[in-house]
């Protein structure tokens, strides 16, 4: 638990093919509640850019896979299709950054989906706050712990107690 409880806004947007981001995500919401954040989950196909109309107090958690040969999973593509096709400037956006791969099986795809996101993001002007955390599930048994481990620092370092 922190000292300093925070009730800022936290949307955690992930993108999924079989699950795993899913289950990841949602341990994030766990711990976030209990890190004093306001924190909703939801699968990236349920919202559209719009939800950037509320950067100013909102801060972005994006949490994915990747399938194909790096692509984004099927339930994150048309968020950012819309984004490409209606670019907007997200200079107020601040976001934190996860991925989830596969290192041996795609070495040269390896959290694919992530580095695009970002991209993107920083393209059309959001900050990430701090480097982003990239999990190889096929060595990890406990995604969520690692997850959840790297949010209380990135947390302590990008909460609300720590901005202006
Ligand atoms: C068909 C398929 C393609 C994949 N391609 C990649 C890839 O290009 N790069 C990568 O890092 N991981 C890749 N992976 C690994 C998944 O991203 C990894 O297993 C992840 O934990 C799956 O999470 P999910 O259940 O949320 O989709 C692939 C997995 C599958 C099944």
């Amino acid at each position: 638990m922190t000292t300093t409880p925070s009730t800022q806004p936290l949307m955690i947007l992930y993108g999924s093919s079989g699950g795993t981001a899913e289950s990841v995500a949602q341990a994030l919401g766990m711990e976030a509640s209990d890190l004093g954040w306001s924190p909703t989950v939801q699968a990236l196909d349920t919202v559209d850019p719009g939800v950037f109309d509320a950067a100013a107090e909102t801060t972005f958690l994006f949490c994915t896979s990747t399938t194909g040969a790096g692509d984004l999973p099927e339930n994150a593509r048309r968020f950012f299709e819309t984004l490409e096709q209606q670019p907007r400037y997200l200079g107020s956006v601040r976001y934190g950054l996860l991925g989830l791969g596969d290192e041996a099986g795609h070495p040269h795809t390896f959290c694919g989906a992530a580095h695009l996101i970002d991209e993107r993001l920083q393209d059309l002007g959001a900050q990430r706050l701090g480097p982003p955390l990239l999990i190889d599930t096929a060595h990890s048994d406990q995604p969520e712990t690692v997850a959840v481990e790297w949010l209380r620092a990135w947390s302590a370092t990008h909460g609300a107690a720590t901005q202006d």
